[in-house]
């Protein structure tokens, strides 16, 4: 095992990480080839920085949310790492969320293959034996916030663009029962209910005060304040902390787990219809149109 500071990083003999794309091969296998998912370890502290770099927005497109599934599992089968920080490398945005572009125009097939992507993504990062400490230094809507929400402690940098929350409704979609649980379980029931109804993106004083945040600070002490308290965290020993996660988290995975091939048709079969595609292509030419 190879093991660079700072860098983009070795983690197992010939397997780069962030150096990977994924590309179907001649027998239609995944290969992985490119540099959208950068982990910067710090051995002697176990922990690993994991920087989203997807540029311009950080959307999770499938091929990302492949690089991003392989890294973790990597990380989580090494025994130097006992924490992640998940931060961004794009500036302004920790992640724009799912790629509209993967829920637009294709077929169900894919759907089905984008949809089974982000379950796993989701499973992986909830289920984390690991600390998970998000330094949340962009905007982070939708898929993006949910990515934060699975972590056990989240920071967010104090600029007023930076808005975090499940704005789902507001693209005519509806966010799935576990993107449902997973806030219900962080902000409570009834915050849940208004912040899902209204598709609510809360800016940082806000989103401390409901409680989708754990501390918000000046964008320059982003990166120390997840370290400290990444160090607060691991200062518990693992076995305790592992299992109390589980008991914490497991009956929520377990909703998802139990029906998820349901859960994949239920999507398919929503993103198909053609009013559902119209108000994503609307939403997609309004984002595009913004800047003009
Ligand atoms: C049953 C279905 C359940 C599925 C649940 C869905 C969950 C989701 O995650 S849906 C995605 C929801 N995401 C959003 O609503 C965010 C949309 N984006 C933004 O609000 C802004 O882009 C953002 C604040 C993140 C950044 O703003 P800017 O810095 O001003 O960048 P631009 O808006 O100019 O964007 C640059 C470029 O990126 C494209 N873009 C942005 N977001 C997405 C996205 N989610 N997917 C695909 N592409 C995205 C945007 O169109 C611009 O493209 P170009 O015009 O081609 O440069």
């Amino acid at each position: 095992m190879a093991l660079l500071a700072g860098r983009t990083v070795l983690l197992r003999a010939g397997v780069r990480l962030g150096a990977e794309a994924a590309t179907r091969g001649g027998n239609g296998a995944r290969r992985f080839a490119s540099h959208r998912v950068l982990v910067e370890p710090d051995a002697a502290a176990g922990i690993a920085t994991i920087k989203l770099k997807n540029p311009p927005v950080n959307s999770l497109s499938l091929e990302f949310l492949t690089e991003l599934i392989i890294c973790l599992e990597k990380l989580e089968n090494d025994k130097t790492f006992r924490g992640i920080i998940l931060t961004s490398d794009c500036p302004g945005i920790f992640s724009a969320g799912l790629d509209l572009r993967e829920m637009c125009g294709k077929n169900p097939a894919h759907y089905a293959e984008y949809w089974r992507a982000v379950q796993e993504i989701w499973l992986k990062l909830y289920l984390s034996n690991m600390v998970l400490v998000a330094a949340i230094n962009g905007a982070s809507p939708a898929g993006g916030c949910l990515m934060a929400l699975t972590c056990d402690y989240r920071v967010l940098a104090d600029n007023p663009r930076y808005r975090i929350g499940l704005n789902e409704t507001l693209l005519g979609i509806i966010a799935p029962f576990w993107f449902k649980d997973n806030l219900v379980n962080t902000i409570g029931h009834r915050a849940a209910d208004r912040a899902l109804q209204l598709g609510l993106l809360f800016p940082p004083t806000e989103a401390l005060q409901v409680g989708m945040v754990d501390q918000v600070v000046p964008e320059d002490q982003i990166h120390s304040t997840a370290l400290s308290v990444m160090s607060q965290w691991l200062a518990i020993p693992d076995h305790a902390r592992q299992l109390t996660k589980s008991m914490m988290r497991k009956a929520t995975a377990d909703h998802l787990i139990k029906q998820r091939e349901a859960d994949i048709q239920n999507f398919v079969s929503f993103i198909s219809k053609d009013s559902i595609q119209k108000s994503l292509q609307v939403y997609l030419e309004k984002l595009k149109q913004k800047k003009h």
